[in-house]
């Protein structure tokens, strides 16, 4: 094992002792599951049931399978989750247990809301995900949880859920990408066109409905794919099964392995979802992030995702961590390949092989398929029908897509965890070309991403330039995603301007190309000094070294005065509802979350 990566697992190992050690008395005190409930309470949980479902549901040592669906029409994503339940409850009936669904949660699609203030909603939804996974657990009629999600809030959502109950074993089921279509490169080509005024909208939709065009994962290198990425580094989903095509014999065959695993783990009772995501597992998943220059919303996730399980990890442990893993694939917004392009390359299994190899993942780990990591340098394909793994190529069949770390895309991660005057932020090396990611600018401040929007279309921004787009944290707004300011800014990149954004808000994974320093706490609306900033203040961002300078006089600087918020009520599309949320959220750093802290503080 590398060794910096076994000094932070343990540095995380100790820093966790005690929450973990609380989260594992809480997990082993679990409830009993069936057995422990009364006549009446069975018989509600099962009346709807078959006879047949009723007699097995009833011996109280048979399997039963809650599934919990992120189903709806909205996510291309997660529309092949509607004839889940079905598929699934047939199966686990023809291996002699049974299967329902515990409950649906709502799921949002971040590309539907993208630059709406639907968007205010999205990380908070995270959260009622997770509440409406343990709703749907709670009816603990359950040996074993199946988990329908795949997009950017669901599986963190899920997981998070999920952690309350990890006495039981947990198996995600993905759905698969869509087919190719338009090159994410040329989709963002015409969205510059679009935003300066050269094509018109039916052009402008007819390329981004080339682009996004059927049921399945968007193919773009976002946080739905880095989830499915991270899912498998973290053993929670069966090997090589993130990214086969959606509704094919090899997807089906897939789905109900996953179910088998379920159901294997509960009758063996071993693999329980507190076993298999400890901290080897977690920093398992950092390591994948950082070696696929993955989505920057997982700095926001995992950390939440740790707190539940009793694992304290930091952004300093993604950091460390950046400087020794190498980056071997360029998935775009990172290069130009999309996920299925990736897979063809060699996909998981080569990633896995050589990461292992290399001892940068942890090996001796439980996994949904068993134990140790090195499963997961299998792909499944059909023999003769059936479901089989077979080793992954022993080279990358593309190195444009996949390097080896031997020879890797960069020495190291691209992740940069920034620490200065501003606060703290995050910033995606990966994803932007060297050439850019030195920006030193006088900066334009803006409170919200409408007032950039105007100021671009006026004209006022042609200039090299730090966008500043602040009161976007988590209790301010709800910290939705900036992604809609990206065809801007790239339109001024590539006019020759030098541009960067600083917010204390967020990106989305599919953010590439302008170097942006990101999630800054403490946010504006809690006092941070990005609230300090005024128009022609000079910014200097070295996103390479982590550096985010202000270049104004010490004593000018600290006797600023600090803007106030310009709308502190947010109404309509629901936000109204969500205002306990946003006061309620912890910092970005600690993962934006309403719940997590204090999880896991010894009873009093
Ligand atoms: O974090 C993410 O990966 C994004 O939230 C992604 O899920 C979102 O849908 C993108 O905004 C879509 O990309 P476009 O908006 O560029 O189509
Ligand atoms: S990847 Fe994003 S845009 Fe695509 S279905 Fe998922 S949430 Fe929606």
């Amino acid at each position: 094992m590398h060794p910096e990566v076994v000094a932070v697992t343990e540095r995380l190992r100790e820093r966790s002792r005690v929450s973990r050690a609380a989260y594992l008395v809480q997990m082993a005190q679990a409830p009993a599951g069936r057995s422990g409930l009364s006549c009446g309470n069975l018989a509600h949980g099962m009346a709807a049931c078959s006879a047949q479902d009723k007699a097995r549901i009833r011996m109280i040592d048979e399997v039963n399978i809650g599934m919990v669906s992120a189903y709806n029409d909205m996510l291309s994503a997660h529309q092949p989750y509607e004839r889940y339940p079905q598929l699934l409850r047939d199966y686990l009936r023809s291996i002699g247990a049974t299967g329902q669904v515990a409950g649906g949660v709502p799921a949002m699609c971040d590309g539907v809301t993208q630059g709406e203030p639907g968007m205010e909603l999205s990380l908070a939804s995270r959260d009622v995900i997770a509440m409406g996974t343990a709703v749907a657990l709670s009816h603990n009629m359950f040996n074993g949880v199946l988990c329908f999600g795949i997009c950017d809030k669901i599986v963190p959502g899920l997981l998070l859920g999920a952690l309350r109950f990890g006495h039981l074993p947990v198996v995600f089921v993905p759905s698969g990408p869509m087919p190719s279509g338009l090159p994410n490169s040329e989709k963002v080509r015409v969205r510059q066109l679009y935003a300066e005024g050269k094509v018109d909208r039916e052009q402008l939709l007819a390329a981004e409905s080339a682009s996004y065009h059927s049921p399945g994962t968007c193919t773009f290198y976002g946080t739905a794919n880095t989830n499915q990425m991270l899912l498998e580094a973290m053993g929670l989903q069966l090997p090589g099964a993130s990214f086969v095509a959606p509704d094919t014999p090899l997807r089906d065959a897939l789905s109900r392995a996953a179910a088998k695993a379920a159901v294997t783990l509960a009758r063996a009772g071993e693999g329980s979802l507190s076993q298999v995501l400890d901290e080897r597992a977690l920093i398992n998943a950092v390591v994948m992030l950082l070696a696929t220059g993955g989505s920057t919303n997982l700095t926001l996730h995992l950390v939440a995702i740790g707190q539940a399980a009793g694992l304290q990890l930091r952004w300093e442990d993604m950091a460390d961590l950046s400087r020794v893993v190498p980056t071997l694939a360029h998935i775009y917004p990172s290069g130009k390949a999309d996920i299925n392009q990736f897979q063809a390359a060699g996909g998981t299994a080569w990633l896995f092989r050589e990461l292992l190899t290399a001892g940068l993942l942890h090996e001796d780990v439980q996994t949904v398929a068993g134990a140790g990591l090195s499963r997961y340098c299998q792909e499944p394909y059909l023999h003769n029908g059936e479901l089989a793994w077979r080793d992954g190529p022993q080279a990358s069949l593309d190195s444009d897509v996949l390097r080896p770390v031997s020879a890797p895309f960069a020495a190291d991660g691209g992740l940069r965890m920034l620490d200065g005057e501003l606060g703290r932020g995050v910033v995606k090396v990966s994803a932007v070309a060297p050439e850019h990611r030195q920006v030193t600018a006088p900066c334009r401040v803006f409170d919200s991403q409408e007032d950039f929007v105007a100021a671009f279309q006026a004209g006022e921004l042609a200039r090299d330039l730090v966008a500043v787009v602040r009161f976007q944290g988590p209790a301010a707004n709800g910290m939705p995603e900036l992604h809609r300011l990206m065809p801007y800014l790239g339109a001024l990149q590539d006019k020759g301007h030098r541009v960067a954004l600083v917010t204390d808000g967020r990106l989305s994974g599919a953010s590439g190309k302008v170097p942006a320093a990101i999630h800054l706490c403490p946010e504006a609306l809690q006092g941070g000094a990005i609230s300090r900033l005024q128009d022609g203040d000079v910014l200097s961002l070295d996103a390479d070294a982590g550096t985010l300078q202000v270049q104004v006089e010490g004593s000018d600087w600290q006797q600023r005065e600090q803007a106030a918020c310009p709308q502190t009520v947010r109404r309509g599309w629901g936000r109204e509802l969500f205002a306990f949320m946003r006061a309620q959220a912890s910092s970005a750093e600690l993962g934006g979350c309403v719940f997590t802290a204090g999880l896991h503080e010894a009873d009093q």
